[in-house]
């Protein structure tokens, strides 16, 4: 096997992040495009080393004409490779990108649990990090949003999702693909102009990349590596507050204490709504929401706001923030 430079980072990435361990059973999620191939190869060479067992998941969406042919040709690189090979079909075609998106993960979450494998390991890029971030900074977001796809994200209590080539480039996992004469599966929707992903990753990134800097992915890869570790360190700050701040109250109605909240700066103040909003609301907080019960932090006594979804209601008891979920 040869060991290339890209071998060695990879290594070292899995290492000192503490990726997984040695021995672990690591399904990886191969779409036949030029990362996940890239990807898998990696691991199947680092294989050795780890003593890993790993798996080939594939799912079909049924979107493209040639999406079957798709799922045959990967079927077959694992029958090559002599690993297990897992496909998910969709039963109605996916006819558009986020519903895709979320049905993959939810078919991905299926074959792990079925079939017991703790890790699910995908072949996003610095290049997918980059579009991410540009993505969500052009819809507006604040930091968490710019972190743009993190090393680990938890699916379920026990499966954890992995993206171990966020520090690789596309034009690397491509390089790699031709010298170890991968068979790449074109995916003809990438070239559809229609999807803003897309026209990020053909026009905008080669745009900036000419006019402003050659290295643009990398660094705004890097800026999400920043962010995320700051938004991990805030996020944890918050929680002790949140938890400093919150009692239950008769009818396990929640009250937080509007002294131990007001000193707080106001990104932690928001912070600590969030995550009171997320553990309560039927759907994701927005920033009017988190605003909202900010500022009851400072509001006068009997101060109310509106309902939230799901009819929950926010009240100034003196001291006390209550929190009524009817
Ligand atoms: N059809 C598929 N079957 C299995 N894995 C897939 C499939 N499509 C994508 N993946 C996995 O997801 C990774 C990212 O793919 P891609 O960038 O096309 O998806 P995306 O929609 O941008 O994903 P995300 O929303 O998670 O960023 C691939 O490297 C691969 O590991």
């Amino acid at each position: 096997m040869t060991w290339t430079p890209l071998h060695a980072k990879i290594h070292r990435t899995i290492h000192y992040r503490h990726l997984f361990e040695r021995d672990q059973r690591l399904l990886v999620a191969v779409s036949g495009g030029q990362d996940s191939l890239c990807l898998i190869k990696l691991l199947l060479d680092l294989q050795p080393k780890w003593g890993w067992n790993l798996a080939i998941a594939h799912c079909d969406h049924c979107w493209r004409e040639d999406s079957q042919a798709n799922a045959h040709h990967v079927q077959n690189l694992a029958q090559h490779w002599h690993i297990p090979f897992y496909l998910e079909t969709a039963h109605e075609p996916v006819n558009s990108e986020a519903t895709a998106r979320n049905w993959r993960y939810h078919a991905l979450t299926k074959i792990a649990q079925t079939h017991h494998y703790q890790y699910i390991i995908t072949g996003h890029t610095a290049s997918d990090r980059a579009e991410t971030l540009l993505y969500n900074l052009i819809r507006g977001t604040g930091a968490d949003g710019l972190q743009a796809l993190t090393w680990q994200r938890p699916l379920t209590d026990h499966i954890i999702l992995v993206r171990p080539l966020l520090e690789i480039t596309r034009s690397q996992t491509e390089q790699f693909c031709q010298d170890f004469n991968l068979p790449i599966w074109e995916d003809s929707t990438n070239q559809n102009l229609q999807y803003p992903r897309n026209r990020i990753r053909q026009e905008l990134i080669p745009y900036l990349k000419v006019n402003f800097h050659p290295q643009v992915e990398t660094n705004l890869a890097q800026t999400a590596e920043l962010l995320q570790a700051e938004v991990e360190y805030l996020e944890q700050t918050a929680r002790h507050w949140r938890l400093e701040a919150s009692v239950k109250g008769e009818k396990q109605d929640l009250q937080l204490n509007r002294q131990i909240l007001k000193p707080l700066p106001l990104a932690l103040q928001r912070r600590v709504m969030r995550q009171v909003l997320q553990n309560i609301l039927p759907e994701s907080p927005n920033f009017e929401h988190i605003e909202k019960l900010v500022a009851l932090i400072t509001a006068p006594n009997r101060s109310q706001t509106d309902p939230f979804p799901g009819g929950v209601t926010a009240i100034v008891e003196g001291d006390w923030i209550c929190i009524i979920d009817r």
